[in-house]
């Protein structure tokens, strides 16, 4: 499988940020990948890069073995459905970044036998900090190990079961809309008390960086961190029991409530 070319059926956000990561990480030459889509203009920068970019799935699909779908939910059974006779069980694997479309589903419409694998990585992806979880059916031991190793390339990669592929969505790929928000926040708050808008976001942006590296490095509890911040009657503590008592975190875990159930109801 170590050579194999890759193709992504639907080169949006997600699909073209994908593009990006795997060039970056140099785990596919831009000769090997294609990367589809209707309006192949907004593929320019990917093209310039030496990657085959093109309209036409089917030509995408024969030309490669691993096919990353990266299309729409509400798009991915039309555009399967049109492909199906276009795989071949020995050859190709699908890698499904699909919310809410379950493993079963895509079997039923992708060609019989072919191995799927489902993925929850998020845009961080386009410069090899995801966190991408996995989970898959009818792939072989090979085939698990080049697709771990491929979004091990492209941040970390955890393996899980598909029950829990919604909760990764929201906490992983959502997440980043949700941790930007806090930064952007931080930003307007910083304004306010004095830098200009640059300075505050790059503040705030480095903070959230340096505050995920503790944990992520040093393998500490968050609390154990907050505590090492919040001096006595001091500033910190002031702050943040103000924000908790406006809902802080409470707003949060609900926030990711709703974002939940908006995928599984
Ligand atoms: N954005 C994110 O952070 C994340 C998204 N996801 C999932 O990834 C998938 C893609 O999301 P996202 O990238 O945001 O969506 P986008 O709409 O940005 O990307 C989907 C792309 O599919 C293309 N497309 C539509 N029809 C076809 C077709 N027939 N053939 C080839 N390409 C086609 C569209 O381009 P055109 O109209 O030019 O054809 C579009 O660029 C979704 O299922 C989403 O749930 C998962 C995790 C994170
Ligand atoms: O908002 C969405 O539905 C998609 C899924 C994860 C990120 N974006």
């Amino acid at each position: 499988m170590k050579h194999s070319k890759i193709a992504i059926i639907g080169g949006g956000n997600l699909g073209a940020a994908i593009a990006e990561g795997l060039l970056k990480s140099k785990f596919i030459t831009p000769d090997h990948l294609t990367v589809t889509r209707r309006n192949t203009d907004a593929l320019g920068t990917l093209a310039q890069q030496g990657v085959h970019t093109t309209s036409d799935n089917k030509k995408a699909i024969h030309d490669s073995e691993v096919i990353i779908v990266a299309v729409k939910p509400y798009n991915v059974r039309e555009i399967l459905e049109s492909l199906k006779e276009n795989f071949d069980p020995a050859r190709h694997i699908v890698i499904s970044v699909v919310t809410g479309v379950f493993l079963k589903d895509l079997q039923g419409i992708v060609k019989t036998g072919v191995p799927i694998f489902r993925a929850m990585p998020n845009t961080a992806i386009a410069i090899q900090e995801s966190v991408t979880c996995l989970c898959h059916q009818g792939a072989s031991v090979e085939q698990v190990s080049y697709v771990t190793e491929l979004f091990d390339q492209l941040g970390i990669t955890i393996s899980i079961d598909e029950k829990l592929m919604d909760a990764a969505t929201v906490l992983g790929a959502c997440g980043i809309a949700y941790a930007l928000r806090f930064i952007r926040a931080s930003t307007q708050g910083g304004i306010e008390i004095g830098f200009d808008a640059k300075t505050a976001n790059l503040i705030a942006a480095q903070t959230v960086k340096g505050a995920a590296e503790l944990l992520l490095k040093l393998n500490r509890h968050p609390e154990e961190e907050i505590d090492k911040v919040t001096t006595p009657k001091g500033c910190t503590i002031v702050g943040l029991n103000e924000m908790e008592h406006q809902g802080f975190s409470s707003s949060l875990i609900k926030g990711i409530g709703a974002s939940y159930d908006k995928i599984v109801k």
